[in-house]
């Protein structure tokens, strides 16, 4: 009966799993609403609550392991096999990321700014492309992104391209840095050896729930 049971059990799972991995990501695959569903909800939240982590930390994590320092080849494969083997993410991609380099090596811009960088995919890519002095400013408004788009974009070895706009002395002030909350990049800030960080405690504007700001000096 137990083993009866075991095999059950086990051909229950697996064909979950194969549910998961194969089946629905094949049956989405052509319609765009519910692809996005499925890649960017339902597994996206099912994975965090399973590895308590975030997709992005998932994402650097791949990169750590998988790319070699330095190398933005490296970086950039790493995070396409990551995306197509393990979790699907919101980077260009591969497909879409050779137009990117086609249209970035013709125009040989001295200038980009970038609206979204997400985890700096797309980032790394054009960085990688550019002439030596030329500049890239890659805009994010999730801080939580922004903080591992850095981590990527430093473990390609293209930090200083990204961070022209940053001098020795250069002052950081991130506010909402408890309240929503930045912990990804207070880590950075604080464990970086580039920066000399300082928080100032304080409360989210109008109340009594704390908040501060964080005063980050880059050190070059
Ligand atoms: C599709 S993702 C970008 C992917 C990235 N370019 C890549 O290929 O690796 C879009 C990003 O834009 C960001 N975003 C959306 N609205 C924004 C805004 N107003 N300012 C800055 N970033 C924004 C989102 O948080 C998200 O990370």
């Amino acid at each position: 009966m137990w083993l009866t049971l075991l095999y059950s059990c086990s051909g229950g799972a697996a064909l979950l799993y194969a549910l998961y991995r194969w089946v629905i990501p094949t049956a989405v695959q052509y319609h765009g609403g519910l692809a996005l569903i499925w890649h960017d909800v339902i597994v996206e939240r099912m994975l965090d609550t399973l590895t308590q982590s975030t997709r992005p930390q998932r994402l650097l994590s791949a990169v750590q392991k998988n790319a070699t320092r330095g190398d933005p080849c490296s970086v950039v494969k790493a995070i396409d096999q990551f995306c197509r083997q393990k979790e699907w993410a919101m980077n260009v991609g591969d497909e879409k990321g050779c137009i990117l380099d086609s249209v970035v090596s013709e125009v040989n811009p001295a200038t980009v700014l970038e609206l979204g960088t997400y985890c700096g995919y797309s980032t790394v890519r054009i960085a990688s492309l550019l002439p030596p002095h030329a500049k890239l400013i890659t805009l994010e408004f999730n801080p939580e992104f922004a903080a591992i788009a850095r981590q990527v974009i430093a473990w390609a070895g293209l930090e200083e391209k990204e961070c022209g706009l940053l001098r020795k002395g250069s002052i950081l002030l991130a506010d909402n840095v408890i309240c929503p909350g930045t912990p990804d990049y207070l880590e950075y800030v604080r464990s970086s050896p580039k920066y000399k960080s300082q928080y100032f405690k304080s409360h989210l504007e109008y109340t009594k729930v704390e908040d501060g700001l964080e005063k980050s000096v880059f050190l070059g």
